[in-house]
């Protein structure tokens, strides 16, 4: 089955999809806004600003053109941050409905929209009509662009309310490294995704200060519980949660050097200032904006979620890390299952 994708985005995880699609023998145009990195891409087939130390597959197209990217793709896969994701919706929109083509519409985004506090799937689906695209999948799990782009074994889930349209990213991406599985519960997927990233700042800040193994483990297992949590309130299937975009990916990012949120809370542990990691990162920290998102959304619905008040406290009220370490310790204690 050889398809047309196109890829929008040609950050890490952008260009490295497109690569693992063009290894799987499909047509992929991987879309950006940077002419200067689409001619790198084309002709020395790198990607200096975001995978330095990588070389793509010579039949990997980038362009500059969304619509060249779109026309006659089977699946359109957006994988651009969540600030900038409905803008790019909104442009391929316009062309979609142009060129009154209808794909299935996937995203890799992580987060949660400033303000709306929307998910990647609501924003998308307001900014594209049902006339021109199938139904949105989410593909999210464990999966460093970097350890994919070696080919370390990666597993990930597509999910959507619509099984065809998740089986055809999974016929797409499935490979010797890169498994995919399906989930019906998109509310569940980008909850996990989204959130994971806030408990990796924090494990990266314990770190940072020293902390070692425990520590660790016992914010990835209540943070899990705070994702839980929320994800829950608003209609998610708490068993995926214990699956790859829940569990799976809060361990692999609160856990790796090669989890930008993970530096980050690193560099914020051992007392760098939040505005100079997040120039010097020149990547996104998607878990800067999350920690915002979902402290509000947890307010306006009442759910509790201590670890992402502290890391929201330490991001946006300038507490110190370890009063906020502190803070969380000495809280009355409580049952653990609720
Ligand atoms: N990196 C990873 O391993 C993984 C990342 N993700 C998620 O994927 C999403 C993208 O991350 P990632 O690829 O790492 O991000 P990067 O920071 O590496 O790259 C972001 C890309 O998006 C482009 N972009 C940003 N805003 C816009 C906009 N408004 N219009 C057009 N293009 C834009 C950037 O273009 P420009 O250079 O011109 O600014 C750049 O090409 C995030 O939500 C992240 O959480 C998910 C799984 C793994
Ligand atoms: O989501 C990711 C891996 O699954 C990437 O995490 P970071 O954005 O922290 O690098």
């Amino acid at each position: 089955m050889n398809k047309k994708v196109a890829v929008l985005g040609a950050g890490s995880w952008g260009s490295v999809l497109a690569n693992v699609l063009v290894e799987n023998g499909h047509q992929v145009k991987l879309w950006s806004r940077d002419a200067d990195q689409v001619a790198e891409l084309n002709q020395k087939h790198t990607n200096q600003k975001y995978m330095p130390d990588f070389t793509y597959q010579s039949h990997l197209q980038a362009t500059n053109d969304m619509a060249e990217a779109v026309e006659g793709a089977s699946l359109v896969l957006i994988v651009i941050p969540t600030k900038g994701l409905r803008s790019v919706a909104h442009q391929l929109a316009a062309i979609l409905a142009k060129i009154g083509a209808k794909p299935v519409v996937a995203h890799a985004t992580k987060g949660l929209e400033q303000n709306s506090y929307k998910r990647p799937s609501e924003i998308i689906a307001e900014e594209i009509p049902t006339a021109n695209r199938q139904a949105i999948v989410v593909l999210s799990g464990p999966s460093h662009a970097e350890s994919v782009a070696i080919h370390d074994m990666t597993a990930v889930t597509a999910a959507s309310e619509d099984l065809p349209s998740a089986e055809l990213v999974q016929k797409l991406f499935s490979n010797h490294y890169f498994r995919v599985y399906t989930n019906n519960d998109v509310i569940g997927a980008e909850f996990g995704a989204a959130l994971k990233n806030i408990i990796s700042i924090g494990a990266g800040a314990l770190q940072g200060l020293g902390y070692h193994d425990n520590a660790r483990a016992a914010l990835i297992t209540r943070g899990l519980a705070e994702i839980r949590r929320l994800g829950v309130a608003f209609g998610a299937n708490p068993m995926t949660f214990i699956g790859l975009s829940g569990v799976g990916d809060l361990v692999v990012t609160a856990t790796s050097k090669n989890s930008r949120n993970w530096r980050a809370g690193y560099q914020l542990g051992q007392g760098k200032p939040l505005q100079d990691v997040i120039d010097q990162m020149g990547m996104v920290i998607e878990g800067v904006y999350t920690t915002k998102a979902a402290y509000e959304l947890a307010q306006k619905r009442h759910v509790r979620m201590p670890i992402t008040e502290a890391i929201y406290r330490v991001l946006y009220q300038g507490e110190d890390v370890k009063t906020a370490i502190r803070t969380l310790m000495n809280r009355e204690v409580t049952s653990e299952v609720e």
